[in-house]
């Protein structure tokens, strides 16, 4: 007993000599309070086989999950999205200041800036924008050693409420331990917890979820408290994260389908200074560009838009598409496109040249007003829709996105049926691509009359548009009009190389917005 316990002086000061010497914490045994820890460095933990089967995993989810140890990007989506502009003014400029300080300092003044005043049951965006750019930031290397293990607990610097969505419905970690914010009569104060209380959670969750017999840690040597429960802990620094791979898509434990929010970038301090500098030309360019497309003829405007940036790509089968004979003309054309924009319809008109009368479900009055092409408003009652249909289709070539609602992931939702009430139609499907450098012009639970103010004010904007093969006759004549729909909607994400979903309008409202999208 006196041996062992002299063996663990001489180890406790070993590990205080090395870590004094060196300045690093990672080849040292050291002594917790309850048992003996061992360090390692990560990258030991890439070569080991041995099963994490039965292990559960406590990370870092700056400090180790995350690429970048920054937490100003996430700080900024909050202060943007949740608070509005002037706040993400605020923040951007009083980083410079705050960094000084410490890490500390930069999160405290931070997170104040970022909550200070925001009502806590609309605070929605760690569901609904976060989990993207965390998504993207997450590291290949450690996300696969985090797979291996059976329960995942997260530790961050951040408030819980920004971490938590992601950490367990993207990854499905048990529990997140991170800062709590206070709250006065339902509003955020913008302070947070004292740190000692996130050991505390920590210990609470630990001893319910009865995990303490085989806990593991990945993460940054200034987060030693929080692994104090842990066997084995596997620290990492900003020099091995700079070389790991990001997450690919097709690894996503869960697809990200629906997301919100109107920053299309991720807003690092450069990346949020040049927006802030590119916006007041955004607004002279989304004029001009607003004035190009409705006052000039296509074949005027087309060039024009394309050197202001909005790009453009058109391909079309080489069997033609569009009906020629005036028989077929007479039963008229539909041209039935996935939806990524709000500006589909006038780029596929644009694309064709000609005017062409667009179907639309949800689109703002403004939007409505500013179009360039008429714009026509479904009702969702399906028999009113299909007298409506059914009349214009007589009249003029008419644009839909059976959709119902823009999606900008590589997906395509459910294509609502009502297209194909009119067998004789010409159906001409579309397959439409949409890519924005800046801005997203699309929202759920915004103020959709700036849709397309924010779509104009993109530096650049591209758009591809593939004409497939306009539908045989007696495909349409065969099938029911649900499965020509299935198959109209297959054959769009095969040209895309999308996923068809059987998703709706409905569950893309309920997940971004919590209503049913009947607006
Ligand atoms: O993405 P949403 O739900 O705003 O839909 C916009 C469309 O233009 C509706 O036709």
């Amino acid at each position: 007993m006196a041996e062992k316990q002299c063996y663990m002086k001489t180890l406790h000061f070993l590990s205080k000599f090395l870590l004094t010497k060196t300045g690093k914490a990672l080849y040292f045994q050291r002594k917790t309070t309850s048992s003996l820890q061992t360090s390692h460095k990560f990258a030991s933990l890439l070569h080991e086989r041995e099963s994490l089967s039965d292990k559960t995993l406590v990370f870092d989810v700056e400090g180790a999950l995350l690429k970048s140890s920054s937490i100003f990007p996430y700080l900024m989506h909050v202060a943007f999205e949740a608070g509005g502009i002037l706040r993400a003014l605020v923040l951007l400029l009083l980083y410079p200041i705050i960094c000084m300080f410490g890490r500390d300092i930069e999160t405290t003044v931070g997170v104040f800036v970022c909550f200070v005043g925001i009502k806590k049951n609309n605070f929605q965006i760690e569901r609904t924008v976060l989990p993207k750019f965390f998504l993207e930031d997450v590291g290949l290397e450690v996300f696969d050693v985090m797979m291996r293990c059976e329960k995942k607990i997260g530790v961050t610097d951040m408030p819980r409420v920004m971490v938590e969505g992601f950490v367990k419905d993207y990854l499905g970690a048990e529990a997140v331990v991170g800062r709590e914010l206070k709250t006065l009569c339902g509003y955020y104060v913008g302070l947070m917890e004292a740190k000692t209380a996130e050991n505390v959670a920590l210990n609470e969750i630990i001893k319910e979820k009865k995990l303490d017999s085989q806990v593991i840690g990945i993460g940054s040597s200034n987060k030693q408290q929080l692994f104090s429960h842990c066997k084995v802990v596997y620290f990492l620094n900003e020099a091995e994260k700079s070389n790991w791979q990001v997450l690919p898509r097709e690894n996503y434990p869960k697809s990200l389908i629906f997301h919100d929010g109107r920053l299309a970038f991720r807003p690092t301090p450069p990346a949020t200074l040049a927006m802030f500098i590119w916006i007041p030309f955004g607004i002279f360019l989304c004029i001009i560009r607003l004035v190009i497309v409705t006052q000039l003829p296509y074949k005027f405007s087309t060039p024009i838009l394309n050197f202001l940036g909005m790009r453009g790509t058109l391909t079309t089968t080489n069997s033609g598409t569009i009906p020629v004979n005036p028989e077929e003309k007479s039963n008229g054309v539909l041209y039935v496109c996935n939806h990524k924009t709000l500006l589909d319809p006038v780029y596929i008109s644009i694309a064709l040249g000609k005017p062409l009368v667009a179907f639309t479900y949800s689109a703002s009055r403004i939007s409505e007003l500013l179009s360039p092409i008429k714009t026509i408003r479904l009702t969702r009652n399906k028999e009113k829709d299909a007298k409506i249909l059914e009349k214009y289709s007589k009249e003029s070539e008419i644009v839909i996105c059976p959709e119902g609602t823009t999606c900008r992931e590589p997906y395509i939702l459910r294509f609502s049926p009502l297209f194909a009430e009119n067998m004789n139609a010409n159906i001409v499907p579309i397959a439409i691509d949409f890519q924005v450098s800046m801005f997203y012009g699309t929202t759920a639970s915004g103020f959709k009359c700036l849709d397309p103010i924010f779509i104009l004010m993109n530096p650049v904007t591209n758009c591809s548009i593939k004409i497939l093969d306009r539908l045989r006759k007696p495909l349409t004549n065969e099938k029911s009009k649900f499965e020509v729909a299935n198959f109209v909607q297959k054959q769009i994400a095969q040209s895309l190389n999308f996923q068809p979903t059987y998703l709706t309008r409905k569950d893309k409202y309920r997940l971004l917005a919590g209503n049913e999208g009947i607006i």
